[in-house]
């Protein structure tokens, strides 16, 4: 069975070809700011996880009906998002060097919330068919002796800055994470468990999408 990946994050292909699965990668051509104003300015603010999951559906719903290498969608398409909250406030990638480190100064020694949003689509035969989705939640302590050098060079790194959160639990910050509560794959960018919880809710064997 083929799985069709509407991401562009390479931590959540790696993930998936951790376990097995070889899925196709389509780019969603989704403007994320813009869809998140609009539905706030109809609904007033989002809390992460209805963000996460409106972002993650609107991703793996951006491909319905579309073609790869000329060919219709055959398969279950599969969207995901990735939002840290902390403080009460929701954070994507920090994309600056000045926005990471005030973020690190901030949440060293403290604890936030990793909401990762999921959206599958049935598109079996070339055509939609029905959708489900999730939001997994990790809860997340980092260190509290992390020095302001060590901040500075991780930031310097620049592995912060495409990341939800400015960190990565399988990189350079990994050893200023104390402990998570949660599925790990949730953090790193997409809950394999509930993947597979989402694709068996369709029917769908989940061995079946193993490349082996
Ligand atoms: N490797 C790694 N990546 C992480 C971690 N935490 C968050 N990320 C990544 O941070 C990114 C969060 O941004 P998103 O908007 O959800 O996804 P994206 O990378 O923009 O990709 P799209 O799905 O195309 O939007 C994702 O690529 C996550 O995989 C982590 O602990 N490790």
């Amino acid at each position: 069975m083929r799985l069709y990946l509407a991401s562009t994050s390479p931590a959540r292909l790696s993930l998936l070809r951790q376990i097995g699965i070889e899925p196709v990668v389509v780019p969603p051509l989704v403007d994320e700011e813009a869809e998140v104003a609009r539905v706030e300015a109809e609904t007033g603010p989002l809390a992460p996880g209805a963000m996460v999951q409106l972002l993650a559906r609107l991703k793996a719903e951006a491909i319905v009906g579309t073609e790869v290498d000329g060919e219709p969608i055959d398969g279950f398409i599969l969207g995901g998002d990735s939002a840290f909250e902390f403080g009460g406030v929701a954070y994507g990638k920090p994309h600056r060097p000045e926005v990471a480190r005030d973020r690190w100064l901030a949440q060293r020694g403290g604890s936030g919330v990793l909401h990762s949003g999921h959206w599958i689509v049935d598109h079996r035969g070339g055509a939609r068919r029905d959708g489900a989705g999730r939001v997994d939640e990790a809860r997340l302590t980092f260190a509290d002796d992390i020095t302001d050098d060590e901040i500075d060079a991780y930031v310097a790194s620049g592995e912060p800055l495409l990341v939800a959160g400015a960190f990565t639990i399988d990189g350079l910050a990994a050893p200023f994470i104390r402990s998570i509560e949660g599925a790990p794959s949730a953090v790193v960018g997409m809950s394999l468990p509930v993947v597979r919880d989402l694709l068996r809710g369709f029917g769908a064997d989940w061995t079946s999408f193993w490349n082996r």
